[in-house]
């Protein structure tokens, strides 16, 4: 879909967000200038190679940002709300869990051994909604879990006696319980086998069917899931949004030479892109600490040109599809060879 988007369709617009860890003798930055815009009902796969600044912009999106990570700056729209980033704004709590909520990477293995669901069912509506009585917040979960078709029951367990999918389901749910407008799902598959990522995902999608949230941007570096759940893929690169595109597009019709890479380093579960052969990206991502002029993908780019070494590349493409690169300003509308 293209086109201009009316405010009414936007969920999130977050605008030229930049956040630094503070490091002995510095700062890192993370996340350097980076917008993402998701619609509502829209699930905005985040996507890129260990150590890409994928968690920091969830960090962000989700306000749980702590030191050393600060933000410098940016602004956020939430389902109509605006909020101003940066290192002196304090962000509402009320935003938290209610407007934007963080699913952490491996929050399934933080549960505690000897808390019950439903004690800790009643920790989190608390540490939200202070008034709230233990029985409300247990009958919430109960109901919440029934309209997901899950069973009730496993308020009672410990832990220790849900099966790993069940676990990732229950947390999902109860990161949800506050109807937030958008869940932050940070590598929620990545522990799962095959037909648990299967169920999750659908869970996701009747969450979403059921306005219980209003869209999902779901953080993983394995492209091939990301097929199967995002509508748009945003792919980053140190610190920077390489490429965002929709999914299909993205997949099929790489734009951004990190991009086709990253592609070509998987098995891509169609049977067009099996034939691709598997191969790692040659070299490794910048540090961040010093990150190459210009372009920052340049020393690993097999399509590189003097001027990536030079100028900061452009963006290239409207708010829904760009790349944010010079081989692509060059070839307007053209896709970069997958296994080049
Ligand atoms: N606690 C920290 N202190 C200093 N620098 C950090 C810290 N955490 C992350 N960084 C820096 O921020 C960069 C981005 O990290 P981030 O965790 O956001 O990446 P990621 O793409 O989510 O990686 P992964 O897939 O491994 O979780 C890292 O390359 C690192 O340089």
């Amino acid at each position: 879909m293209t086109g201009v988007m009316t405010s009414t369709d936007v969920l999130l617009r977050a605008e030229r967000l930049r956040a630094a860890y503070n490091v002995e003798g510095g700062q890192v930055v993370a996340v350097d200038d980076v917008s993402v815009e998701v619609r509502k009902g829209e699930v905005l796969g985040v996507a890129g190679e260990s150590g890409c600044g994928k968690s920091t912009l969830g960090a962000i999106l989700s306000l749980t940002v702590r030191p050393p990570l600060y933000v410098l700056s940016g602004s956020l729209e939430v389902d109509g709300k605006q909020l101003d980033l940066g290192p002196d704004q304090k962000p509402p709590r009320s935003w938290r869990g209610e407007v934007v909520s963080l699913l952490p990477q491996g929050a399934m293995n933080s549960l505690s051994p000897t808390v019950r669901i439903r004690d800790f069912v009643y920790d989190v509506i608390r540490a939200h909604q202070p008034g709230v009585r233990r029985d409300q917040a247990i009958e919430r979960a109960r109901q919440r879990l029934e309209q997901l078709d899950l069973p009730a029951r496993v308020l009672d367990y410990y832990p220790h006696q849900l099966s790993g999918g069940m676990k990732q389901r229950v947390v999902t749910v109860v990161s949800t319980l506050l109807d937030p407008r958008l869940l932050i799902a940070d590598e929620p598959t990545s522990a799962l086998d095959v037909s648990s990522q299967r169920i999750l995902i659908e869970m996701l999608r009747e969450m979403l069917k059921q306005d219980i949230i209003g869209g999902v941007i779901f953080i993983t570096h394995d492209l091939p899931v990301l097929n199967t759940i995002a509508d748009r893929i945003a792919v980053m690169y140190a610190g920077k949004i390489a490429e965002v595109s929709p999914a299909t597009e993205l997949i099929n019709r790489p734009r951004h030479p990190y991009s086709a890479s990253l592609l070509s380093s998987v098995l891509v579960p169609e049977p067009h892109m099996r034939q691709v052969r598997v191969r790692g990206i040659p070299g490794a991502p910048p540090s961040l600490a010093r990150p190459p002029a210009a372009c920052r993908f340049h020393p690993r780019c097999p399509l590189v040109m003097d001027i990536c070494r030079t100028e900061d590349p452009p963006r290239v493409g409207d708010e829904r599809r760009h790349s944010l690169c010079w081989w692509a300003e060059q070839h307007p509308g053209q896709t970069v060879e997958v296994g080049r």
